[in-house]
């Protein structure tokens, strides 16, 4: 990824330069006036340009106009001062943001936007109006961060726009809509989307003052009331976005081993009782639970970082053979666990035999070296009666039988 800064002072490109190579690992490009930035601009292709207003050879902007229009690549402004007219010309432009020179935040904003414009290519963001002359500015306003921008025409459409788009991040919805309004379809989103799936935020050109609480106490995220500027409409979006991020890193956090991303033990649990509450009728479910053999000696003989290692490696395997369908979750350890919803004992025991048979087949590369690493295993069926801790209980029976009988094997009653 490479970045062009086209600054004349010295020391702003120095302090700039700096903190995008140090924060983002970029490349980075310096030019001092407009006529090497054209020239830098003919030969390289730039993620994004960071362009002073005010340059020796070209005192009037001028190289923002060639950045977008000849160029097509995303511009930010850095500027010493902007009055209200130039303000309103560079938006009009589709600069992705200006930023004045105040202090050294002013610095470090511009590597937040740059980082945040990297991670918007892949933010999918859904825009339900029925103007389509507001949903196009909404549009317009999205595209120049970035984002991959979806439209559906009414309530209605935009619910059938996100069952059908897996990974949508955001929606925009405005209030007035024909057959599903912004509330309603609000109300419908939340029951299927969780604050950590999707967020949202509504708009609205109506003057009701009590909009904005009903909007947010209905689910939404955010409200904007239109008309709204350029910036407040960015501002509102990178902080519901930088809400949703940090929220799912605290589920993560919540829900997943630090060291292997295997799922913890409690979502585990969690997510077996979502399974039964959320089954029709009482399903078919079993249990394996997997142990690495002699895994002390792992340790013992190469140190616990090569340890560390084999356990990645591991759940690797098993959530590249088991996680799409199942739930793979380590319990602690060396021991992991796979819960088979809907497929009998049998069924998971041969699953997990073939697994068993050719992960031992393939070494495991580590710092030390290729180790070839088995596992024993038991599997047991979750009785509608008895639940899962009796299943896990015996589970365990199983696999002490199959690490007495030699291990590398898996046993099943
Ligand atoms: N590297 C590493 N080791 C761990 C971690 N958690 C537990 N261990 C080690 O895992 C080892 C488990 O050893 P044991 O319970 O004796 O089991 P084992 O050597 O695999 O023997 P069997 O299960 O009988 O085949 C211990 O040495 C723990 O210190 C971890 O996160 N990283």
């Amino acid at each position: 990824m490479r970045i062009l800064i086209v600054e004349d002072s010295d020391a702003v490109s120095k302090i700039l330069k700096h903190l995008i190579i140090q924060e983002l690992a970029y490349e980075v490009d310096v030019a001092p006036d407009y006529q090497s930035a054209i020239e830098l601009l003919k030969t390289n292709k730039y993620f994004v340009v960071v362009a002073d207003l005010n340059l020796p050879d070209a005192p009037n902007g001028e190289i923002v106009r060639a950045v977008l229009t000849e160029h097509q690549t995303p511009c930010i402004v850095l500027t010493g001062n902007l009055d209200s007219a130039q303000r309103k010309n560079l938006l009009k432009l589709g600069i992705v943001d200006y930023i004045l020179k105040e202090n050294r935040f002013s610095y470090q904003y511009v590597v937040k936007l740059i980082a945040r414009l990297n991670r918007n290519r892949d933010v999918k963001v859904l825009v339900a109006d029925d103007s389509v002359v507001s949903r196009k500015f909404v549009r317009a306003l999205l595209e120049q961060h970035l984002f991959q921008v979806l439209e559906a025409n009414d309530g209605a459409e935009a619910l059938q726009v996100l069952e059908k788009e897996q990974g949508i991040q955001l929606l925009i919805t405005d209030y007035n809509m024909p057959n599903i309004d912004g509330f309603e379809l609000i109300l419908r989103v939340r029951e299927n989307f969780s604050r950590e799936d999707l967020a949202i935020i509504g708009l609205s050109n109506d003057n009701n003052e009590s909009l904005s609480a009903r909007f947010i106490k209905n689910g939404a995220n955010d409200f904007l009331q239109k008309p709204f500027v350029h910036e407040e409409f960015h501002c509102r979006v990178l902080n519901t976005l930088d809400s949703l991020d940090m929220i799912r890193r605290l589920w993560e956090k919540a829900n997943k081993d630090y060291l292997t991303k295997a799922f913890t033990r409690r979502y585990f649990f969690g997510q077996y009782n979502r399974d039964v509450k959320d089954a029709k009728e009482p399903s078919v479910y079993s249990v394996a639970l997997l142990d690495i053999d002699f895994f002390k000696k792992v340790n013992d003989t190469y140190g616990h970082d090569v340890g560390d290692e084999v356990l990645i490696e591991f759940a690797k395997r098993l959530n590249q053979a088991f996680g799409q369908h199942f739930t793979v979750a380590r319990f602690g350890g060396e021991e992991f666990v796979v819960a088979f919803k809907g497929l009998d004992a049998e069924k998971s025991w041969t699953l997990i035999d073939k697994f068993r048979q050719q992960s031992y087949a393939t070494m495991i590369n580590t710092e030390a070296g290729p180790l070839e690493v088995s596992f024993s295993g038991g599997v047991a069926a979750i009785d509608a009666c008895e639940g899962i801790d009796s299943a896990l209980k015996h589970a365990d029976e199983l696999l002490y039988q199959a690490k007495q009988a030699g291990r590398n094997q898996v046993k099943v009653t």
